[in-house]
């Protein structure tokens, strides 16, 4: 289903990553027994488990309340707060996501709250940005078959501010438009909504 990630990943084991966590503080050198690190392969197993919710979530069980208003303008929630984790470098990338769409011919509108699970689902996965961006995009056509929708994402990695090439502040935007948002005008008035802050 979602490209590069598995389509039914096995549930989250636990066991395999206190193990892993244990090794990787013998890696560095660390004494994983020591006092201040005895329950942290647990607490950090946890914590994965947490971070990597969504790769166990369907979209489609998160954005259950439809309904349908007849109201065909665009609806768009802005600013919504995400932290997910760079593929590449298991370290955080964090921002906003701004998601719109235009209802199409079936008039199916979601609960607001639904568009920001729905970016937590494919948020709470090992993640590339534009990935990210495309998969909110592409399942709320899926689920609403709208008219229109346009997703922007900006975030700050992590892998780019606290190692390697270390250019704190830098922010990276991207963009995914179908349907009707393609049109430039409507995809004008989107962009105009969006940085209007
Ligand atoms: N396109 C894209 N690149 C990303 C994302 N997150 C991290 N990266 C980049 O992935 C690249 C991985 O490059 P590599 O050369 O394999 O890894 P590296 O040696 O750690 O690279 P540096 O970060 O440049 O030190 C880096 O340029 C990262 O900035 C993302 O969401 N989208
Ligand atoms: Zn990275």
């Amino acid at each position: 289903m979602d490209q590069g990630q598995p389509d039914a990943p096995v549930r989250f084991d636990h066991a395999r990553a206190e193990a892993a966590v244990r090794e990787l503080l013998l890696a560095i050198g660390e004494d994983p027994s020591r006092d201040g690190l005895a329950d942290t392969p647990a607490r950090v197993a946890r914590a994965y488990a947490e971070m990597f919710r969504g790769l166990h979530q369907d979209p489609a069980d998160v954005v259950t309340t439809t309904f349908e208003l007849g109201h065909d303008e665009m609806v768009l929630v802005k600013d919504i707060e995400l932290a997910s984790m760079c593929e590449h470098h298991l370290v955080p990338f964090y921002g906003y996501a701004h998601v719109g769409y235009i209802p199409g011919p079936t008039g199916r509108i979601a609960g607001l709250s639904k568009l920001a699970r729905l970016v937590d689902v494919f948020a709470k996965r090992p993640q590339v940005q534009e990935r990210l961006t495309t998969q909110v995009a592409d399942s709320l056509v899926e689920l609403l078959e709208p008219a229109g929708a346009i997703v922007v994402v900006e975030a700050e990695h992590l892998c780019m501010t606290m190692r390697g090439v270390r250019k704190p502040g830098a922010k990276t935007v991207t963009s995914a438009v179908r349907g009707q948002l393609r049109n430039a005008t409507t995809r004008a008035e989107a962009m105009s909504l969006i940085i209007g802050r």
